[in-house]
C-alpha cells in the first residue's frame, strides 16, 4: 500500500494515465498524468469538452478502468492495485454508480432495478430496504407504474438509476451527467439531492455539462484532452 494524503473518508487520485488500443494508429491517450483530492461532503463536478476524458476518469476512480500508472486511493485501499473480483468486490461495498447509459435492466420494473444492488451483494431485501427504494423513488418522482423500464422515458430511466445508485446508501457517489436526459425542474431538483448527499457527508462527484449542476458543486475539475487544466475549490 502506498500512503498517500487524502482526506479521510475520501478518494484521492495521483498521476492517472490510461490509454485505449486505437484500431488503426496506435493509442488513444484519454487521461495524462491526473491529479485531484476528493473531500467527504463535498459536491466536485467534473467538467470539459467532448472526449476530454471525465467519464474515463470516472470509471477509473471506480476501478472499471485500469490506469496504466498512478494511483486511486480510498483510505488504505489503492484500488487499481486490486484483481477484478477485489476492484468489483470494493465497488459494491463503497460506491454508488449512474452510468452514461443507465445500465438498467430493460425487463425488470422501476423497483426491480432498483433492487439491484441488494442482489449484487447478497443482501436481503428487507420490508426496510423496500421501503428505502421505494422512497427513493418517490423522491426523485419516478412514476409508480408496473411495467419494464423499457417502456419509461430516459429522464424517468435516470432517476431509476439514481435511486439505484443510493439504495445501500454508499459513501462515495459516481455520477456520469446523472441529469442529462432530465427538464429543467427534474434537473435542479436532482442537483440539489447531490448537494444534499454531500451535506450528509458522502464524496459525490458528478461528470456533467450541465450548468446548473455546475453552479450547485463545490468544487469545479475542468479537463481537456485528458489533462486537468482547472481546479477550483469553493
Ligand atoms: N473503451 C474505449 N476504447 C477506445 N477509446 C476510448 C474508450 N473509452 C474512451 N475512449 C476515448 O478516450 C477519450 C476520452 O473519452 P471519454 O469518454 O472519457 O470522454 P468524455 O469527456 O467523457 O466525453 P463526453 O463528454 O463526450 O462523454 C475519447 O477520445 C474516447 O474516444
Amino acid at each position: 500500500m502506498t500512503a498517500l494524503a487524502q482526506p479521510a473518508g475520501g478518494l484521492a487520485i495521483r498521476s492517472l494515465t490510461v490509454s485505449f488500443a486505437d484500431h488503426g494508429a496506435g493509442v488513444i491517450r484519454a487521461l495524462a498524468g491526473v491529479s485531484a483530492q476528493f473531500a467527504p461532503g463535498r459536491l466536485t463536478a467534473i467538467v470539459g469538452p467532448s472526449g476530454s476524458g471525465k467519464s474515463t476518469l470516472l470509471h477509473a476512480m471506480a476501478g472499471i478502468v485500469v490506469p496504466e500508472q498512478g494511483e486511486v486511493c480510498c483510505g488504505e485501499t489503492v484500488v487499481n492495485r486490486l484483481d477484478e473480483r477485489r476492484r468489483d468486490a470494493w465497488r459494491l461495498a463503497n460506491c454508488g454508480m449512474v452510468f452514461q447509459d443507465f445500465r438498467l435492466i430493460d425487463e425488470l420494473d422501476a423497483l426491480g432495478n432498483t433492487l439491484l444492488p441488494a442482489q449484487f451483494r447478497r443482501v436481503r431485501v428487507s420490508p426496510e430496504l423496500k421501503a428505502r427504494a421505494d422512497e427513493l423513488l418517490t423522491r426523485f418522482e419516478v412514476p409508480q407504474r408496473a411495467g419494464p423500464v423499457a417502456r419509461f422515458s430516459r429522464g424517468e430511466q435516470q432517476r431509476v438509476a439514481l435511486a439505484r445508485a443510493l439504495l445501500l446508501d454508499p459513501p462515495l457517489i459516481l455520477a456520469d451527467e446523472p441529469t442529462a436526459s432530465l427538464d429543467a425542474g427534474n434537473g435542479q431538483r436532482i442537483a440539489q439531492s447531490l448537494l444534499d448527499l454531500a451535506r450528509a457527508g458522502k464524496t459525490v462527484i458528478a461528470v456533467t455539462h450541465d450548468d446548473k449542476l455546475m453552479a450547485a458543486a463545490d468544487h469545479v475539475l475542468t479537463l481537456r484532452a485528458g489533462c486537468i487544466v482547472g481546479d477550483a475549490g469553493r
